[in-house]
């Protein structure tokens, strides 16, 4: 359905956001991870013809965007990091003002998308009082107006309470039964249970893509725990990959990534995305 080839976006001499990209994407949810400044938002916003490559195509149904860039605008919905709604509109006033912009006629796809996202019952209430999730869930129901193949959301799990992230994956995680949904974020647990894949960027280029099964799977046999005394942590510190520490007590309970049992006390654990990243350095950090 969309295909990114080789692209590249820069500013200026120095920075380079996107650093020869290429992905292959068809239906399903895409979670785009990386740290802040790894060049996710940039990414979207060429998808999304809001900017151009410096270099490079994306192709959309078989037509450039960058040279056709109407071919996919009718057929994408957008929900930027930074959406903001209008204090003096309902929620349903909104979404009749985007309606007549996107040349949506039909009321009933309203109502539809209103109550998709929960909101029907705060639909004559002004967006401006809602809480965080709620304005994301209302800026997905604006950005389905046109009934897009392709959705994309950047970071739109930021600042939401946990229930409201819960709320929030389900929906994307419905939504990619029939499109394709690109999800950006810098937190792993947010699409650990919806992205059927994953692109990592670093810097700019994209460091790995798969599924979140196969990177898990890799990390099998490899994760362990093991509480040591306190004198004994830094020695552990230089031989292996901690993944995480707690102190307990006098003890400190350690997350470990290794090939073979790393201590004689240390036992296996079932590897969740963040271990299996962190153990195929994938790690989010920047790198210097
Ligand atoms: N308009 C711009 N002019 C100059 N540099 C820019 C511009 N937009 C982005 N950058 C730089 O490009 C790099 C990638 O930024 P981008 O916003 O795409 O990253 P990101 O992964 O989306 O990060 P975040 O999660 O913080 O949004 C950063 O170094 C950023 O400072």
């Amino acid at each position: 359905m969309l295909e990114i080839r080789h692209v590249v976006k820069q500013f200026g001499k120095n920075v380079t956001a996107v650093d020869d990209v290429s992905l292959h994407l068809t239906r399903g949810v895409l979670g785009l991870i990386g740290h802040n400044g790894a060049g996710k938002t940039t990414l979207m916003q060429m998808i999304a013809t809001l900017t151009k490559p410096t270099s490079g195509e994306i192709i959309f149904q078989g037509v450039d965007i960058v040279k056709s860039p109407d071919a996919i605008r009718t057929r994408l919905g957008f929900l930027p990091q930074d959406f903001g709604v209008y204090p003096n509109l309902s929620a349903l006033e909104f979404m009749q003002y985007f309606a007549a912009l996107k040349g949506v006629r039909d009321p009933e796809r309203i109502r539809y998308l209103l109550e998709l996202v929960n909101l029907t019952e705060h639909a004559q209430r002004s967006a401006a009082a809602f809480s965080g999730g709620m304005r994301r869930r209302l800026g997905i129901a604006q950005a389905l107006l046109n009934d897009p193949d392709i959705l994309v959301v950047d970071e739109p799990t930021a600042g939401l309470d946990p229930e409201e992230r819960l709320r929030f994956r389900n929906l994307l995680s419905e939504l990619g039964a029939n499109k394709l949904v690109i999800m950006s974020t810098h937190i792993v647990s947010d699409v650990e249970s919806v992205a059927s894949e994953l692109a990592i960027m670093r810097n700019g280029k994209l460091i790995g893509f798969d599924t979140p099964e196969n990177l898990i799977n890799r990390a099998y046999g490899q994760i362990w725990t093991v509480k040591l005394a306190n004198a004994d942590v830094e020695a552990m510190r230089q031989r292996v990959q901690v993944l995480h520490t707690q102190r307990q007590g006098e003890l400190v309970l350690f997350r470990i990534a290794h090939a073979t049992q790393p201590h004689a006390d240390a036992e296996l654990v079932q590897p969740n995305l963040e271990d299996a990243l962190m153990a195929q350095r994938y790690s989010l950090q920047e790198v210097a």
